[in-house]
């Protein structure tokens, strides 16, 4: 088994998703937090100035979607052929793309609070919606059906963000709940919430 580490801040941000890949998969790793005063004299040396970044025996894989889509091969957590795959990353990225298009820079508290309610009904409801879809395609609880893959504990993790960031709590998408109570009570995946630092 090759030497994984893991480097990122002391926090669960788009690292928390990796982590919970190598729960589930049951795989050891060197999990390195790196906190704001050792950074600067971290980010010379790292691939690309950046955190998350991981190493497999020194080689380094660096950005966060990445490091995912390389630990859902490895640990056989992506669909097991290419368009099954494909079809993983179409909404790993859908769902990127929705969280990045959130009201992330308004900094006055009236207008981010509209803003985040017309993002809610207009971006967020119809892109969810089309994942329930497909989801409920499968007979769920998980994108696959039966079988939990990175997309799944992507999900999870963006969710769990956005709950604490931004207090969404989703639960209108009843789909999409059953997906995530799944995922919280796969029993490495249990183990890993109840252990990790806060
Ligand atoms: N596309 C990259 C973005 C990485 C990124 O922006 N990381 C932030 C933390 S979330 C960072 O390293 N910030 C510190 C810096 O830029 O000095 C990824 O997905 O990993």
């Amino acid at each position: 088994m090759p030497v994984y580490t893991l480097t990122y801040f002391p926090a669960r941000g788009i690292a928390e998703m990796s982590r919970y890949v190598f729960a589930e998969a049951g795989v050891q790793y060197e999990d390195i937090r790196v906190t704001g005063d050792e950074w600067p004299k971290l980010k010379p040396n790292t691939p690309f100035g950046k955190m998350p970044y991981l190493t497999v025996d020194g080689k380094y894989v660096a950005h966060s979607r990445a490091i995912v889509r390389f630990l859902g091969r490895e640990f056989r957590l992506d669909g097991g052929d290419s368009l099954t795959a494909a079809r993983l990353d179409v909404w790993i990225e859908q769902l990127f793309e929705t969280y990045s298009s959130m009201p992330w820079t308004e900094e006055d508290e009236d207008k981010k609070a509209k803003l985040l309610a017309t993002w809610e009904k207009e971006t967020l409801e119809p892109k969810l919606k089309k994942l329930e879809a497909e989801i409920n395609a499968t007979g769920g609880p998980y994108f696959l059906g039966k079988d939990v893959s990175i997309l799944d504990l992507v999900i999870f993790s963006i969710c769990e963000f956005m709950k604490a960031k931004w207090n969404l709590d989703f639960a209108q998408f009843c789909t999409l709940t059953k997906l995530r109570e799944a995922v919280a009570a796969r029993p490495n995946i249990a183990a890993w919430i109840k252990k990790r630092p806060e």
